[in-house]
């Protein structure tokens, strides 16, 4: 690791950190899966800013709210870059991924087009499409008669045919509809180009100069730009060819509007389309980390809490709604609480920095990765109190706590309106319609659920079941009469939203 001798920085010493072997420094630690677990667990030894030296990669992790604030928000102009992929971003992705642009003018110009579709008016509107997803979302577990499933294809296909009909005007009918198996298929690819690691080139960006026979992953990373661009120009296609308002739509009309900015189809698709990607798998398994928390942490008694709430202000006569939040504080503080317990990116998204800073005595280098490392933030007992590892919605009764899971400063989740609004329909008729119950084995005995969840950037429990069983015959009553969605013409929702936040 090498270090301008002549900042002003540079008699300050680098934060603390595991010791380190010449030449590779802790790569010999680094951890091959779940980092957020060591990362917690160094944190716990080291303190909340940690220094890692990855044969040479400086990288910075933090681990409490504060120090998360501090860097990556309040000194913002220097930490929101992002790490640089040169195959899975620059080559495979044309430099078009929102999550991995750099801090520079052409992000600046996406941020601003995003920020009014995305905002907390047009939030605050899209929940015509939330509520109408959610109620089918209901129909369909209800179709499950109580035995034991994995809910991820019904929830999946909620947050998807929410996404997909603000975005492109289309509702997703079933988990296996087209547009969403070509998009899993397109980013699990895209999942394995990204994997850190896996091309000598990312770490060497020289390489990238090598001619294409000897650079085979130009010629990977090519074929996966043709899925890419398929996928999401596609989608926008179709979006712009509806009848009615949508987001791309919406987005198309503010580019031409712009006048001097050129910015081509594949751009804009681009996106939109990660925007869509972003939104989905964060949004589904936040909700499969509800149901895992209600059969695995459900004694606790805060579902019988938030269930004898709901029956006393909405009743049994009728599903609850967005009307209702005011009046359902304990509702709203599980949902923060689940957020908290299981935040379904738990090491973030990395941030960057180009240049040289310090940090409560400490010398941040340039070029460091700086990994805002939400499950040791989540864990934070001066901030969220005792009995971190339980899900006690509780503790944010009353209390000013901060909202984690969803990144800091300019880089900070610009959909976390939409989603939190999502979330909470979605927690607050669960739990109103069913008791969300472990599987049973055959002695009639709960089956062991594993809590520690998937690997990777967003993680997913692992595989498990769960049984729906309504509440009482009033849960089929309103769910048959309310949660048949299909007939209604999503069109025409669509042109209201249009028209009460845009015109
Ligand atoms: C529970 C659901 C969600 C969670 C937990 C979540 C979490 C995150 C996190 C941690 C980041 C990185 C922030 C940072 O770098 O500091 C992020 C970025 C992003 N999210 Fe979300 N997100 C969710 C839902 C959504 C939704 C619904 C949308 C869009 C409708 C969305 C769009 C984006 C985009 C476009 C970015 C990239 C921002 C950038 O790099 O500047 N997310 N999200």
């Amino acid at each position: 690791i090498t270090s301008k001798k002549t900042s002003k920085f540079s008699s300050l010493p680098l934060p603390p950190g595991p010791p380190t072997l010449p030449i590779i420094g802790n790569l010999h630690q680094a951890p091959k899966t779940h980092p957020w677990f060591q990362f917690h667990t160094w944190a716990k030894t080291y303190g909340p800013v940690l220094h890692l030296n990855m044969a040479g990669q400086h990288v910075i992790v933090l681990s409490t709210n504060k120090a998360a604030h501090d860097l990556l928000a309040r000194q913002g102009a220097t930490f929101s870059d992002r790490p640089h992929f040169v195959v899975a971003h620059e080559l495979a992705l044309q430099g078009m991924h929102m999550l991995l642009r750099p801090y520079d003018q052409r992000f600046k110009l996406h941020q601003k087009l995003e920020s009014p579709v995305l905002g907390e008016r047009a939030a605050k509107a899209y929940v015509k499409i939330q509520d109408l997803e959610s109620k089918q979302l209901l129909l369909d577990l209800l179709r499950g008669g109580g035995r034991p499933i994995n809910p991820h294809d019904e929830i999946e296909r909620m947050t998807a045919s929410v996404i997909y009909t603000l975005f492109y005007g289309q509702r997703v009918r079933e988990a296996d509809d087209a547009i969403l198996l070509q998009a899993h298929a397109v980013n699990h690819e895209f999942d394995q180009l990204a994997q850190v690691g896996k091309y000598l080139v990312d770490s060497f960006p020289v390489l990238n100069r090598l001619p294409g026979f000897l650079a085979p992953w130009k010629a990977e990373a090519a074929e996966h730009w043709g899925k890419q661009r398929a996928l999401h120009v596609g989608n926008l296609e179709r979006g712009l060819k509806g009848g009615s308002w949508n987001v791309a739509r919406q987005m198309k009309r503010a580019v031409d509007g712009m006048g001097e900015v050129v910015m081509s189809v594949d751009e804009l698709a681009l996106d939109i389309g990660i925007m869509a990607d972003a939104a989905l798998d964060a949004s589904t398994e936040t909700i499969m980390w509800f149901v895992l928390a209600c059969v695995t942490e459900g004694h606790r008694g805060w579902v019988d809490k938030a269930q004898g709430d709901l029956d006393r202000v909405v009743g049994r006569g009728r599903l609850p709604g967005f009307d209702d939040r005011a009046g359902l504080p304990y509702v709203t503080a599980a949902v923060d609480e689940l957020m908290r317990w299981r935040p379904a990116g738990p090491a973030g998204v990395p941030h960057f920095t180009k240049v040289e800073s310090s940090y409560e005595g400490w010398r941040i280098p340039a070029n460091s990765v700086v990994i805002p490392n939400h499950w040791a933030i989540t864990r934070e007992e001066a901030v969220f109190g005792p009995d971190v590892e339980a899900l006690v919605p509780e503790r944010w009764l009353g209390e000013e706590l901060p909202i984690v899971g969803f990144g800091y400063g300019r880089r900070i989740c610009p959909g976390r309106h939409v989603a939190r609004n999502g979330l909470w329909i979605a927690v607050a008729r669960l739990l109103w319609a069913f008791d969300i119950m472990p599987e049973l084995n055959e002695l009639g005995a709960p089956v062991d659920v594993d809590t520690k969840g998937t690997d990777g950037l967003v993680t997913k429990p692992l595989p498990f079941k769960a049984r729906f069983v309504p509440r009482g015959s009033w849960v089929r009553d309103v769910v048959s009469r309310e949660c048949d969605t299909w007939g209604v013409d999503h069109h025409d929702v669509l042109d209201q939203i249009g028209r009460e936040v845009f015109n």
